[in-house]
């Protein structure tokens, strides 16, 4: 089969140089493999991304490869495939082709010695255009197209070594359940952020931006975190605060940490206290039982605390180190309890946006009612979205009514157990405000 192929190289080599006298076009070959220990060529893969986009609706001969878990097909041109594109009005071609090596003809295995190459074709008054500007497009929307086929990992810290799987979080912002212009603002301030490489080292800052996720529990902070490394194609560092050992382990994690990421600090009330001591979530309540036992361990334990991690250290890594080692992270704080939190740890410049993750309102009710029931309207939207006004409820907990668990389990008894739910919360609300009436009544009777 690789016939064929090899005589069309030979004609292509020597009419090129009959042409060439005569042929006003310039050709830039970009080879596949590069230097003396042929490496892959950077600029060929990224050609190769870039061309894939073009290439599937022009090539005719089209090869596949399946990336993302078997999920997507990505398809590129084959051998001997031309397509073209445009850029700022000129025209340009790019063709594929394969240098087939001498030793080929008599090998039995041919494939092994093919070279390929990417070759870019353009009138030669365009030189200048061409060679700065659009290569420089080409390489960088070609890294952009590798960065979202890439299959995304989840990292989680393992003793002092981060391990990964596959991250295949199915959540996305179409799917999270707020307010759209919320929604809006922060997918804008994600896009906006991962497209500055330029602004932030122009006023010589590191190129990080630090979110504040807080609410209670069930609100979808988690749900955002995964949405957001969706959405700029991020893997995620799951960073468990209580198993870092000491401020030296702490900085070599950090420091192992790629490009291209999102550093996720989850309940960081619960990580650190406000002191910045270290605190892990168990110790706390079995502390003070500890104590009345064993009084004399105190000491030790204070000792042994002294080398773990601090808020300080994990606030002079945050600023110091990554100003250093650079490129592209997001840092993402949560927490229940926002109140709870030193300030110096939440100021403007480390935490760059506080999002404020809520109750369930009725526009958020709507997103989850077409996410779970594919529905837009219903006649029990209207007394829903009285009882949402006046009931405090979590996405998760209107989630779990709206999840149809039977077949047999249909649309109006979805909303009808809903509504049950938020009346029944309303009822407890209400009984608990007159309570607290009840006893400001009777308090204020006993001074008078
Ligand atoms: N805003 C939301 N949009 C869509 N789904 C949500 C939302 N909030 C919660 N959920 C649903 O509820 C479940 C729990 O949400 P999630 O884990 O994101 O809460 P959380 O705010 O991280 O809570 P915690 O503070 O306990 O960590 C999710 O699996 C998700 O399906
Ligand atoms: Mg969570």
């Amino acid at each position: 089969q690789y016939f064929p192929y090899q005589f069309r190289g030979y004609i292509e080599k020597y009419s090129q140089r009959l042409l060439s006298f005569v042929y006003p076009y310039i050709q830039i070959t970009f080879n596949e493999f590069t230097g003396e220990r042929l490496m892959r060529s950077e600029a060929y893969s990224a050609i190769e991304s870039y061309l894939s986009s073009t290439s599937s609706s022009q090539a005719k001969r089209l090869k596949a490869d399946i990336v993302k878990n078997n999920r997507s097909l990505v398809l590129s041109m084959d051998d001997h495939e031309e397509v073209a594109d445009e850029f700022q009005g000129v025209k340009l071609w790019w063709a594929s082709g394969k240098h087939v090596g001498k030793t080929q003809s008599f090998a039995f295995y041919p494939v092994t010695d093919e070279k390929r190459f990417y070759k870019l074709t353009f009138h030669k008054k365009y030189r200048d255009l061409i060679i700065e500007p659009y290569l420089k497009h080409v390489l960088k929307e070609g890294k952009a197209i590798k960065v979202r086929n890439r299959q995304r990992k989840l990292y989680t810290n393992n003793g002092p070594n981060w391990s990964h799987v596959v991250f295949e979080h199915p959540a996305t912002f179409q799917t999270l359940a707020m307010e759209q212009d919320k929604k809006e603002e922060i997918m804008e301030d994600l896009v906006t952020f991962s497209q500055a490489e330029e602004f932030y080292s122009r006023i010589g800052r590191a190129w990080k931006r630090g979110y504040l996720l807080y609410g209670p529990p069930g609100t979808g902070k988690s749900t955002m975190i995964a949405a957001m490394a969706h959405l700029l194609g991020y893997d995620i560092y799951d960073l468990e605060l209580t198993a870092v050992k000491d401020n030296t382990e702490l900085r070599k994690l950090l420091i192992e940490t790629s490009s291209k990421s999102i550093i996720v600090i989850e309940d960081i009330d619960c990580s650190l206290d406000l002191t910045g001591q270290r605190r892990p979530k168990k110790e706390k309540k079995d502390e003070a039982e500890e104590m009345k036992q064993h009084p004399m361990h105190k000491a030790s334990k204070e000792e042994a605390k002294s080398s773990q991690v601090t808020l300080s250290g994990l606030l002079n890594f945050i600023d110091g180190l990554w100003s250093a080692c650079g490129g592209e992270r997001l840092i993402v704080f949560t927490t229940n309890f926002v109140e709870k939190l030193d300030p110096a740890l939440i100021r403007k410049g480390r935490m760059d946006k506080h999002i404020e993750l809520s109750y369930c309102g009725f526009e958020a009710f709507k997103v989850l009612a077409k996410n779970y029931q594919k529905l837009d309207s219903h006649k029990l939207f209207g007394k829903i979205q009285v009882l949402l006004r006046e009931v405090r409820i979590t996405p998760a907990d209107v989630a779990e009514h709206l999840m149809p668990k039977t077949a047999s389990r249909d649309l109006q008894t979805c909303f009808e157990s809903l509504i049950q739910a938020l009346e029944s919360a309303k009822q407890a609300q209400d009984s608990n405000k007159e309570d607290t009436a009840l006893i400001q009544g009777l308090s204020e009777k006993s001074v008078q």
